[in-house]
């Protein structure tokens, strides 16, 4: 997947220019050693005097790269993985619902937290090192001909050994990362589901037997994860003792030229500290390249997830103002099934007019919801006609959809804010219209209970709430959009008859607004206020027409 954009592209570039200066600028050291040494043999103060200068202005210039580097580094790390986080939680937003439900959510959190850390410490951290340290290697590589060709070539045989061993362990490191970024997904769903479980858990004593299963998913992340840092650890023992055998060597061989007189003492110190920086590259990019290479399988999870401009253009801001519902809707021959050859619903025919209340009835498992997901475009690979005003429902936006019907589900979900942001939704509404939707969805009868009002934090999920003020929020927020249609879906199975009968008939109090009730058992007495009540039993649908 491509990490980096244009300006991402530039800024590395920059980065790693920075890192090479820096690198050539530290392997310059040995020189300098060399010089100080030989001018005091020399006895040379004059030399001596100008290479303490010299020195000032080295440390100067290499810690202000040093610096730039490491600032630039961060930056690129701080926007890479921002823009990664960026694409991933918009792939996941613009999947389709079919889509999005095939996953576990918490596998998008994995992808999220996990994988991008993944990235910023198995990938972008060791390839700065990487660039740094061949540049490193070549310009130490270049000072080590200059002063000694037989001690760069002894060297270079060892370097042969060395780079052998990433090459082997390379592919089975890659496997074990694959493994355990695969494991801490599953380890992350099992912990939300725990989490999310806490009442159950707690009301049926199940600790003790979700205590086992943790320690289980627990215990085999961390042995996957330690099956792929022994491999890494196996990598870095090898380039470990590799380096230290390279070193004695060097001392050894190039000792020997300074009792054969070939060589200074001042060459002899400089090819030792050389040896050490020749060597650190070398043993730095053993052990960063596996985990550069293996990172290959968390990237391609990444980008499966992930939303690229060019995939699917992007969505228009949503319009605002209310939309209208002049003729009604109407559904036509609509057969759909999750299954090939399974029909939940089969030549479903019904009519929906303008401020007309409807419901629709029926067991357990009859479709209902299925039905509703097609009225609001939730699936579109259904046979039949569904038109609202007319205007085949295909051809209408989500945003148009969303303006026209809203559902209040079952489960009514709500965002860890407050009242308000629960009912405006990041929207500006003006005084009255909020003012409005509080009091016509009922909110008003509760608000002066609460102490700060419309911003009390209702806390996650709406947890602070009771079933029935939550109702409320969500029946607010299709009134203060003035949508024409809403939907309740068993929308008042979760609370307590009187709370639901009084929210069911505020709401078909509200002359100008469509109503479609989803529910299993009718209100009896609310059954006089229905102009039609659908019922459906086994996929097929009929209809009886009140007050006729
Ligand atoms: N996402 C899905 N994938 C596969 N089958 C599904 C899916 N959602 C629902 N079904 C199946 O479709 C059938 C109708 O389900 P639906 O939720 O529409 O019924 P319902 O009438 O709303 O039920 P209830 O009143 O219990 O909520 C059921 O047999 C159900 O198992």
């Amino acid at each position: 997947m491509n990490l980096y954009d244009k300006r991402g592209r530039l800024l590395i570039v920059f980065t790693l220019l920075l890192g090479g200066i820096s690198a050539v600028l530290s392997a310059f050291i040995s020189i300098i050693l060399q010089k100080v040494i030989d001018s005091a043999a020399r006895n040379d103060m004059d030399s001596f005097s100008k290479l303490i200068l010299a020195t000032l202005i080295y440390l100067a210039i290499l810690g202000t790269m040093g610096f730039l580097e490491a600032y630039c580094g961060k930056l690129m790390i701080k926007n890479v993985t921002k823009a990664l986080r960026d694409k991933v939680f918009l792939g996941v937003m613009k999947r389709s619902p079919r889509e999005f439900s095939s996953q576990n959510t918490a596998d998008y959190l994995s992808a999220l937290i996990n994988d991008v850390k993944l990235v910023e410490e198995n990938h972008l951290i060791p390839l700065l090192l990487c660039t740094q340290m061949g540049v490193l290697f070549l310009t130490t590589l270049g000072i080590l001909l200059y002063l000694s060709p037989l001690v760069t070539a002894v060297l270079f045989l060892f370097l042969m050994l060395m780079f052998m061993l990433p090459a082997l362990l390379g592919k089975k490191i890659q496997k074990k990362q694959d493994a355990y970024s695969e494991k801490l997904a599953e380890f992350t769903a099992k912990s939300k589901d725990f989490f999310n479980g806490f009442e159950v858990i707690r009301g049926y004593s199940m600790r003790p037997y979700i205590l086992k299963k943790f320690t289980r998913i627990n215990r085999d992340t961390a042995d996957r994860k330690m099956a792929a840092d022994t491999l890494l650890a196996v990598n870095e023992c090898f380039s470990d003792i590799l380096s230290a055998v390279s070193v004695l060597v060097i001392v050894f061989v190039s000792s020997y030229l300074m009792m054969k007189g070939r060589i200074t003492a001042g060459t002899l110190l400089a090819l030792i500290q050389l040896s050490g920086t020749f060597v650190t590259p070398v043993v730095m990019l053993m052990q960063n390249i596996p985990k550069i290479t293996g990172i290959r399988p968390v990237l391609k999870h990444l980008e499966a997830y992930s939303h690229t401009q060019e995939d699917v253009p992007d969505e228009e801001e949503p319009s605002c103002g209310p939309a209208l519902l002049k003729a009604g809707i109407t559904c036509t021959d609509v057969t759909f099934g999750y299954v090939p050859e399974q029909n939940v619903l089969q030549d479903i025919s019904l009519t929906i007019a303008p401020g007309t209340k409807c419901a629709l009835l029926g067991e357990s498992g009859g479709g209902k919801t299925t039905l509703i997901k097609l009225l609001t475009g939730y699936y579109d690979d259904f046979a039949g006609d569904i038109r609202y005003d007319g205007i085949p429902i295909g051809k209408l936006s989500q945003d148009k959809l969303n303006r026209m019907a809203a559902v209040i589900h079952q489960n009514i979900f709500l965002f860890d804010t407050d009242i308000y942001n629960n009912i405006c939704l990041g929207e500006t509404f003006s005084k009255e219209q909020l003012d409005d939707a509080v009091k016509a969805s009922g909110i008003s009868r509760f608000l002066p209970g609460l102490e700060k009002g419309l911003h009390t934090a209702v806390g996650e999920n709406g947890q602070n709430l009771s079933g029935g003020q939550r109702q409320r929020i969500a029946v607010a927020r299709a009134l203060i959009r003035s949508t024409p249609l809403l939907i309740m879906d068993e929308g008042t199975s979760a609370i307590d008859r009187q709370t639901a009968h009084e929210i069911e008939e505020d709401l078909l109090r509200q002359e100008n607004l469509t109503v479609l009730t989803i529910t299993h058992h009718m209100d009896e007495t609310l059954m006089d206020c229905y102009d039609r009540i659908y019922y459906l039993k086994d996929g097929r649908i009929s209809c009886t027409q009140m007050g006729v």
